[in-house]
């Protein structure tokens, strides 16, 4: 199934969620049509170095692989993460009513270029932008438009770096002006819910250790997490067959080991954990309109724990 555990379709989370979006009836379906309009592809530079699905938008299918990094892809991973994570804190000072997501897009794309990385997600699948922005119910793949962000709302944003070879992958969830408390709450308890998934990370212990502490502080605090997208392996490609699910999956019994590279990118839903695509093909939204929140980070795996390489 979609996060790779093998659980059978009836059991797996997508085939609920799908059962569950189909009990919601028509008032969600409405919600699947996008309200903004989308601007041209920006263009990078030739002379940036480019993922293999550049061109044609289909990463190339490699065997899965060691989970294990060399030291030189993580030296790689280092500058490739802290970059990324530059260009968050340099996008998010932009955040404020009356911007644009597509103007945010604009700084983004601009701030890849002008540290000599090109935007991982631009052309992956198809994404046709550098960014994601999420607002409000939008769970995550939000596509930046010319939708202006509006006082009191909660917008994600998910920045990925190809940078000599390697991405680097960040996100962060930004209020806009002045957020209510219930939202603000929110993304406070999904900030943690980031924090104890990354301390949950230890070697000799398995990657469903991850899921069981965020699941534990999100249903805690009366949220829910998010089945249908995981965290993932991470480095020389975007994603690799590794996932890191962000709720309890016993199935996921990989023994987490010094030298791997993941993402944690924990979802939290004010109300259900049921999600739908709109009808773009990439924008996840809530199935009952409730909000989302989103952190995420990069990390390596140490004799000791978890380093955190999207520092800036
Ligand atoms: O790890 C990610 N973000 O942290 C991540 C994972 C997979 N696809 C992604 C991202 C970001 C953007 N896309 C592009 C996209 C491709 C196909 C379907 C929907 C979206
Ligand atoms: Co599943
Ligand atoms: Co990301
Ligand atoms: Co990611």
């Amino acid at each position: 199934c979609w996060c790779g555990s093998g659980t059978k379709y009836k059991k797996c989370h997508r085939g609920a969620d799908a059962v569950e979006a189909r009990k919601k009836g028509p008032e969600v379906a409405r919600k699947g049509i996008r309200p903004g309009i989308i601007s041209p592809r920006r263009d990078v530079p030739l002379h940036i170095p480019r993922p293999d699905y550049a061109a044609t938008g289909r990463p190339q299918r490699r065997a899965a692989g060691s989970e294990i990094r060399s030291p030189d892809v993580i030296a790689r991973m280092r500058r490739a993460c802290k970059a990324a994570a530059e260009v968050l804190q340099e996008v998010s000072t932009h955040v404020r009513p009356g911007i644009t997501t597509d103007e945010l897009d604009a700084i983004t794309h601009e701030a890849y270029i002008r540290r000599g990385g090109y935007p991982s997600t631009l052309n992956y699948h198809g994404f046709p932008k550098s960014l994601c922005t999420s607002v409000n119910e939008v769970i995550c793949h939000g596509i930046p438009d010319n939708r202006a962000l509006e006082d009191g709302d909660i917008v994600n944003l998910d920045i990925t770096i190809f940078l000599d070879g390697v991405h680097g992958d960040c996100s962060g969830t930004f209020f806009v002006g002045n957020v209510e408390p219930e939202s603000q709450r929110l993304v406070q308890v999904t900030r943690e819910c980031l924090d104890l998934g990354i301390a949950a990370v230890k070697p000799g212990r398995p990657i469903s250790d991850i899921g069981r502490a965020i699941e534990e502080h999100a249903t805690k605090n009366g949220m829910s997490v998010v089945r249908a997208y995981c965290g993932h392996g991470i480095g020389e490609t975007f994603h690799t067959s590794l996932q890191i699910p962000h709720y309890y999956e016993p199935e996921c019994d990989t023994v987490m080991e010094p030298g791997m590279i993941f993402t944690v990118e924990p979802m939290i839903n004010q109300g259900g954990w049921g999600h739908r695509t709109w009808d773009d093909g990439w924008t996840a939204v809530t199935a009952d309109g409730s909000r989302s929140a989103q952190f995420e980070h990069t990390l390596l795996v140490t004799d000791k724990g978890a380093d955190i390489l999207t520092v800036a």
